[in-house]
């Protein structure tokens, strides 16, 4: 190992690895650092075990909603069996990412990064020599501060349960808590979402959540919305949970899914003129930090961004390009994000209420396209859509769908709004029939 480097770079999440991999590939001299798990949270803790969960969850809503035109009997979520699945993919990821950096050549350290008082960095007391530095920390699950809030999992250990309670609790009604309250609710547990005002995914198009919502709600999670949580009690029935109005509530789990923190308050930032704050560490549009030698990247970068693996990966490879040969601001496309809960719900781009702001500039296209061929042949509960067209241009600009198909369709949906395709465009081409894919010609 070298004592002198190009670059540190501090997290071997996506958004680390990423960067390591890149500069080194350009010929720098890296070191990555990690503390817990190389790989980081999508891999191990996040993206991926979330989805081989969702599996499951897949096939069971596909099995019931083809009951009676073809199949009968509902299977059961063995949920031992699922996360031994789960665990199949996910023991692997630390060696592996690992393994995948020495093969590299890349240095790799495993212990806390640090910037001491003097500027220096070090990792677990070890003081390492470098021109810069690529900070990737990411977020860690927040606990909201409530009497009790001791009683609180996360999501880190909701994805590796060994057995699933008969009754399961969600404070916070965002991605996390929407995507699990669905994996739990299908596997058979007594579901909760609790929820402090009465707008949850408040960033999507709200007619889609009440729909989502009343699809949940269907399927047997129950939603408590307006409720303050205030404390949390173990009693000899189960957890007690008691929000501000009274309301009370017996579970066995409860999960706080009520956002994530990032990881820059235990780095030693201010020793190295690095600003930093409750939504992570301030870079400018060149993703640099206060200090110029020192870049964030990923979930712990204070930017209007989603926080997100492909986001991550972008700003990483902006990254690897403004250590080599820097130049313009960071440029982000239009960038999907989606729920992975049944049915799935995603948006891009400009959304419905912003476009109605701008009637004379834009169209909105309501789609309900559950009877569609593509709905119809698997017995789709539901399948909506609202595309926004650019009237001047004939170009969409903005999606949101639901559906159980709504995660390939979104990035359909990306890659006509980033290539600037219209209707005519896609005429042009001869898609294969019938798949979802064929739909695009039909949605604006
Ligand atoms: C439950 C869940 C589901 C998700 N699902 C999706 C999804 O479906 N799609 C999607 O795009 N995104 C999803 N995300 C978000 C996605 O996981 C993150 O956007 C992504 O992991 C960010 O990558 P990162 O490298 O910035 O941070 P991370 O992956 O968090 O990696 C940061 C790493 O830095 C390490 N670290 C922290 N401090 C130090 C230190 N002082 N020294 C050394 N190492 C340190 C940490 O241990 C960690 O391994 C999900 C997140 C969660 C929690
Ligand atoms: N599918 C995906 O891409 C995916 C999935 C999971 C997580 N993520 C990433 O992780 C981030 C964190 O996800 P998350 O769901 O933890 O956070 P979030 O910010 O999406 O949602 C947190 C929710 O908790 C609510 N809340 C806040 N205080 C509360 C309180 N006191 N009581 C009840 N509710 C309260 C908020 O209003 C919000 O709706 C996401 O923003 C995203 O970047 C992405």
């Amino acid at each position: 190992m070298s004592t002198q480097y190009d670059v540190v770079v501090i997290g071997g999440g996506p958004a680390g690895t990423a960067v390591a991999s890149g500069l080194k590939a350009k010929g720098k001299n890296v070191l990555i650092v990690e503390s817990d798990l190389w790989g980081g949270t999508c891999p191990n803790r996040g993206c991926d075990p979330k989805k081989i969960l969702l599996s499951a969850v897949e096939a069971k809503v596909a099995a019931q909603n083809l009951q009676h035109t073809g199949l009968t009997g509902v299977p059961d979520v063995d949920w031992p069996a699922l996360m031994a699945h789960k665990r199949g993919y996910t023991d692997k990821i630390n060696d592996g990412t690992l393994a995948g950096l020495k093969g590299q050549a890349i240095d790799t350290l495993h212990g806390e990064a640090f910037f001491q008082a003097d500027g220096q960095l070090t990792v677990d007391g070890t003081v390492i020599a470098t021109n810069d530095v690529v900070i990737a920390t990411g977020q860690r699950p927040a606990i909201l501060p409530v009497t009790g809030h001791e009683y609180f999992k996360t999501s880190t250990d909701f994805l590796d349960l060994d057995t699933m309670p008969k009754r399961v609790t969600f404070v916070g009604g965002g991605y996390v808590g929407f995507e699990l309250a669905t994996i739990a609710n299908a596997a058979g547990a007594d579901v909760h979402l609790i929820h402090h005002n009465d707008r949850p995914l408040k960033e999507f198009d709200q007619t889609m959540v009440q729909a989502l919502m009343a699809n949940l709600t269907d399927a047997g999670v129950k939603f408590d919305l307006d409720q303050d949580l205030q404390s949390i009690t173990q009693e000899a029935d189960g957890l007690h949970l008691k929000t501000a109005t009274g309301f009370e509530l017996v579970t066995d789990l409860v999960i706080c899914s009520a956002g994530r923190v990032p990881n820059d308050d235990h780095l030693g930032l201010a020793h190295v003129g690095v600003q930093f704050g409750r939504h992570g560490i301030a870079v400018n549009d060149h993703l640099q930090t206060t200090n110029p030698h020192i870049y964030a990247v990923g979930d712990v970068s204070d930017t209007p961004i989603p926080k997100l693996t492909p986001v991550a990966g972008f700003e990483a490879r902006y990254v690897v390009g403004q250590l080599t040969q820097p130049g313009a601001p960071i440029d982000y496309p239009v960038i999907p994000t989606q729920v992975y809960a049944a049915p799935k719900l995603a948006q891009v781009g400009l959304s419905a209420a912003e476009a109605t702001a701008q009637p004379d500039r834009y169209v909105v296209n309501d789609l309900d396209m559950t009877t569609w061929f593509t709905y119809y042949r698997f017995s789709a509960k539901q399948a909506l859509a609202k595309v926004v067209v650019d009237q001047t241009t004939g170009q969409a600009v903005g999606a949101t769908v639901l559906s159980d198909l709504a995660d390939e369709m979104i990035n359909y949906l990306t890659l006509l709004i980033e290539q600037r395709l219209t209707v005519a465009d896609l005429q042009r081409l001869v898609l294969a029939y019938p798949t979802p894919a064929s739909d695009l010609q039909y949605l604006y």
